[in-house]
């Protein structure tokens, strides 16, 4: 069987995007394609893949938990690059914007609203830049992560998926990152998505990500919001903020801005690009 791919990115965390409107294309999607298509080698390359499906469509995992399709047309079917599902991705809904937008699918001079695992999401485009309105952050408390037997406390903030924030003295502390780092299975039972950060100045931090389903990747939209969540509670503000209050995260992938409003919102901005399209049997 051939059809129809494309490949994006949200500061370089990269998706292969398949279009299956009705569904009629890829059925359940069998976790062993979403590997296929992902693998670096043998594949397209990917951390994930993005199938862009009408709400109404979906009949796969999770369909009776999706919002309502009157609430939302399009509904991200995303999936790690080793086949399992997330409920959400911060970079990826990005992309699946964009992609919306550059196939007249969706107005981009309105804000359009996306259905994932984590409810309802709405995306902005403002030229090259999209922001992502990803809800309120959940904090849940204090929890720990360790590579080899060196241990960091950690925050467990949730943003629809489940994250372990660590503030590190240098983001190489962490070392090459070719394993999950350790967490406690009793506090994430389906495993965690794990940062780690370091202080650039007043508002800024830098980090990278270990993604749960997908190995370290070049950023990671979700976590990037966790981070500056905890940034923010370590410096003092309140949950949610007094005020509208914006950190800049920089990724390995480039940099992303991230707001948490007065009223609990966490808005995810920065770039998202479609960079090729063709087709595979794979
Ligand atoms: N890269 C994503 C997060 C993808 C899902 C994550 N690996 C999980 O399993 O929760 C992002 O940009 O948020």
């Amino acid at each position: 069987m051939s059809y129809e791919f494309l490949k994006g990115h949200g500061t370089e965390n990269d998706f292969v995007l398949l279009p299956d409107h009705d569904g009629s294309v890829h059925g359940d999607l069998d976790p062993a394609r979403v590997r296929a298509l992902c693998d670096r080698r043998a594949g397209l390359g990917g951390d994930g893949v993005l199938r862009v499906i009408r709400t109404a469509s979906y009949a796969g995992p999770d369909a009776h938990d999706l919002p309502d399709a009157a609430e939302a047309e399009w509904f991200m079917d995303y999936r790690n690059s080793d086949g399992s599902l997330s409920e959400m991705c911060g970079n990826g809904i990005r992309v699946f914007a964009r992609h919306l937008v550059d196939e007249g699918l969706a107005d981009g001079s309105a804000p359009i609203p996306v259905a994932t695992r984590d409810g309802v999401k709405v995306l902005t485009l403002e030229g090259d830049v999209v922001t992502a309105d990803m809800g309120s952050p959940f904090v849940i408390g204090e929890t720990k992560v360790a590579v080899g037997d060196r241990w960091w406390a950690a925050a467990n903030v949730d943003m629809g998926n489940p994250h372990a924030v660590a503030f590190v003295d240098d983001l190489a502390d962490a070392g090459p990152l070719l394993e999950a780092p350790a967490h406690d299975d009793a506090t994430y039972p389906h495993g965690v998505n794990v940062e780690f950060v370091v202080r650039r100045g007043a508002g800024h931090v830098a980090m990278r990500v270990h993604e749960r389903g997908s190995g370290e990747t070049r950023s990671c939209g979700t976590g990037a919001c966790a981070v500056m969540v905890a940034a923010a509670l370590a410096d003092g503000l309140g949950d949610p903020p007094a005020e509208d209050t914006a950190y800049r995260v920089d990724v390995p992938g480039g940099t992303l801005t991230v707001t948490w409003t007065a009223d609990d919102r966490v808005l995810l901005t920065g770039p998202a690009v479609v960079v090729a399209r063709g087709t595979t049997s794979l």
